[in-house]
């Protein structure tokens, strides 16, 4: 379809024993935002890997633009931010992001350059590894944007930034959201993904455990539990009521999940003599995480 970005179709990279991707298929549309979340070895950078073209599939296919991802086509059309990158050592900061602009058919103003990737404070006349590890990181993210990429690919764009050059970042990437860019980026952090994506591909152990809206995602997130201790036995016919999504016994506890913590809490309060240490407690990324991998495990 014309505005299919990227097409991957069971994807799987293994490194001599290791299966680092397995089947992993999904499509990103024109103008969408897209976050690929999972903790460290998940396969992100791998996956990233396969639809830039920087590393050839075990199996599956990928596409890019409708094309092979090292054509010509693509290469002018995408801006890629990767986690470990070496600079041209020797050039003049100035020098070294006009030679990329040189490189692509309709390059962004070198000014807009600057100014999106907050260099202007930089001394581009200085060498490129004489500036400062954040600096040095705004070059890497100028440089994505030289060809005034369609498409963005950021493989954990944030390492290493600090707060004030995170949110300088983010805001840049929602202006290019804004300008119609299509965006792929890898994080560990859901709230990163929250803020900027509007869909999430959740990757665990290689493999893709959820492709959802980030609102659903987070809707997970949100869950919310009364729980409470019991002196004796809990009568489970007591709690069969609308306010009660599901009931879970652990470590002692009882936990209740429903939308109406505070009708619970004053239930429990008159039907349960005996309960007692009772607490709200709010779902966390690992319950959501866990809940997904339990998921992904049992289809
Ligand atoms: N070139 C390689 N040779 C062997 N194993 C590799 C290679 N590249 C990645 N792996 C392994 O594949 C798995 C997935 O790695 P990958 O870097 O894709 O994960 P990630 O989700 O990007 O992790 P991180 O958040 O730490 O960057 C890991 O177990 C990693 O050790």
């Amino acid at each position: 379809m014309e505005d299919t970005i990227v097409y991957a179709h069971k994807l799987s990279k293994t490194f001599k024993q290791k299966e680092a991707v397995r089947n992993v298929s999904f499509s990103i549309a024109k103008g969408e935002v897209v976050a690929m979340l999972g903790p460290n070895g998940a396969g992100k950078t791998t996956t990233l890997s396969l639809v830039l073209g920087l590393l050839k599939p075990t199996k599956g296919k990928v596409q890019v633009f409708q094309q092979p991802p090292q054509s010509m086509h693509v290469r002018e059309r995408i801006g890629v931010m990767l986690q470990e990158v070496r600079m041209m050592d020797g050039l003049k900061t100035k020098e070294m992001l006009q030679l990329f602009r040189s490189y692509y058919p309709n390059p962004l103003a070198l000014s807009e350059m600057i100014a999106l990737t907050g260099l202007a404070d930089a001394d581009l006349t200085k060498k490129v590894e004489k500036l400062s590890g954040g600096q040095r990181r705004r070059v890497n993210f100028a440089v994505c944007l030289a060809g005034d990429p369609d498409f963005i690919v950021l493989d954990e764009p944030t390492a290493g930034m600090d707060t004030t050059s995170r949110a300088k970042f983010w805001k840049t990437i929602h202006h290019l959201a804004e300008r119609g860019k299509t965006i792929l980026f890898s994080t560990h952090y859901l709230q990163e993904a929250d803020d900027t994506a509007k869909r999430i591909i959740l990757l665990h152990q290689g493999q893709k455990i959820a492709d959802r809206a980030t609102e659903e995602i987070k809707h997970q997130l949100s869950r919310q539990y009364v729980s409470f201790r019991l002196n004796g036995k809990l009568n489970r016919a007591k709690l069969d009521m609308p306010d009660v999504l599901a009931i879970e016994e652990r470590e002692e506890r009882i936990y209740l999940e429903t939308k109406n913590t505070d009708a619970l809490i004053s239930y429990i309060m008159q039907h349960f003599s005996n309960a007692y240490d009772l607490r709200i407690d709010k779902g966390s990324m690992d319950d959501v995480f866990e809940t997904l991998v339990q998921g992904s495990r049992e289809k």
